[in-house]
């Protein structure tokens, strides 16, 4: 696994065109875009990396993946009162189904959904909470203290959001929003600002890999069940409008976000976690992408197989 690793890390190194690094929210625009990182986690606790695996990035998106976990835990199927389970082919920013669709968010991937997430998840609490909530679980499902928010992200988010704003106060119209919507928006800009490197992430993937239980700490997550059906929307949604390209390239469920991480899982495999702040023109990892394809190439694990 290492020599595959490291034959990978070496050809993205040769790449130069690495895609572009998210503009609109400013404090990523300043990332440096020659970075690289992958790790694989495999279940009987090896954990394997190439590149700068150590290096903190902002997860944004893929955050999307642990809310989604708790909102399921608390909520159970009355989470899709709150929001679909279908692809939206749209960009993850866009607003133009809400209408059309009674101000329900196709999918919780989309920041629509999310934003949708978090208020279900709220739950008449504090933002303040329901952070301190969302990072605990993290830091649980990763097995690491140390992971925390980058504030000058979320703030950066916050002085710009006015598209993510925009949203929530579209599904407020339709009276979907149970909070005020700057305590849920602010909320989701912090739970967006978690900053983790590839080591951390592709641990905190790992109940996903197992039916539920993440088989580094041997604790169980989530049931077989919940694990599959996450793993489903991953797959379908994860890379919004690019869901299916993704698919076709890689065939693990992943999740992008826009600080060009992606956590992808083979199920039953590995847990992994690409990192490279470049993005394609939708919005996820271009070298990300490009480094999970080589490795399935590799290993064979894409879920419709070799
Ligand atoms: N795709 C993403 O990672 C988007 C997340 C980002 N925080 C936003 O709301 O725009």
């Amino acid at each position: 696994m290492q020599d595959i690793l490291n034959d990978i890390y070496t050809t993205m190194l040769s790449r130069t065109d690495r895609g572009q690094v998210a503009n609109y929210i400013p404090q990523l625009a300043c990332v440096n875009p020659e970075q690289f990182a992958i790790t694989v986690a495999l279940p009987d606790g090896q954990v394997f990396s190439a590149g700068c695996a150590e290096t903190l990035f902002s997860i944004q998106s893929i955050s999307k993946v642990f809310t989604l976990t708790i909102a399921l835990g608390k909520l159970g199927d009355a989470v899709w009162s709150r929001v679909g389970r279908e692809p939206s082919g749209d960009p993850f920013n866009s607003i133009v189904q809400l209408e059309h669709e009674n101000g329900k968010p196709r999918n919780p991937f989309i920041n629509a959904g999310a934003i949708a997430v978090v208020d279900a998840i709220m739950m008449g609490h504090q933002p303040r909470e329901t952070l301190g909530e969302i990072l605990q679980f993290v830091r649980f499902l990763a097995n690491d203290e140390s992971i925390g928010i980058d504030e000058k992200v979320a703030q950066s988010e916050l002085t710009t959001g006015d598209r993510n704003a925009a949203l929530a106060h579209f599904m407020a119209a339709y009276g979907r929003m149970k909070h005020p919507v700057d305590q849920v928006l602010g909320t989701y800009f912090h739970q967006c600002a978690i900053s983790m490197n590839c080591l951390q992430l592709a641990k905190a993937g790992m109940f996903l890999v197992s039916d539920g239980v993440n088989k580094h700490t041997g604790i169980r997550v989530v049931s077989a069940q919940r694990a599959r059906r996450i793993n489903s929307l991953m797959l379908m949604c994860g890379h919004y409008d690019g869901s299916g390209e993704f698919a076709y390239r890689v065939g693990l469920p992943g999740k992008s976000g826009v600080g060009g991480g992606i956590l992808a899982v083979a199920p039953g495999k590995a847990s992994i976690a690409v990192w490279s702040p470049g993005l394609d023109s939708i919005g996820n990892s271009k070298l990300g992408t490009e480094a999970l394809e080589m490795l399935v190439q590799h290993t064979g694990w894409s879920i419709f197989g070799h």
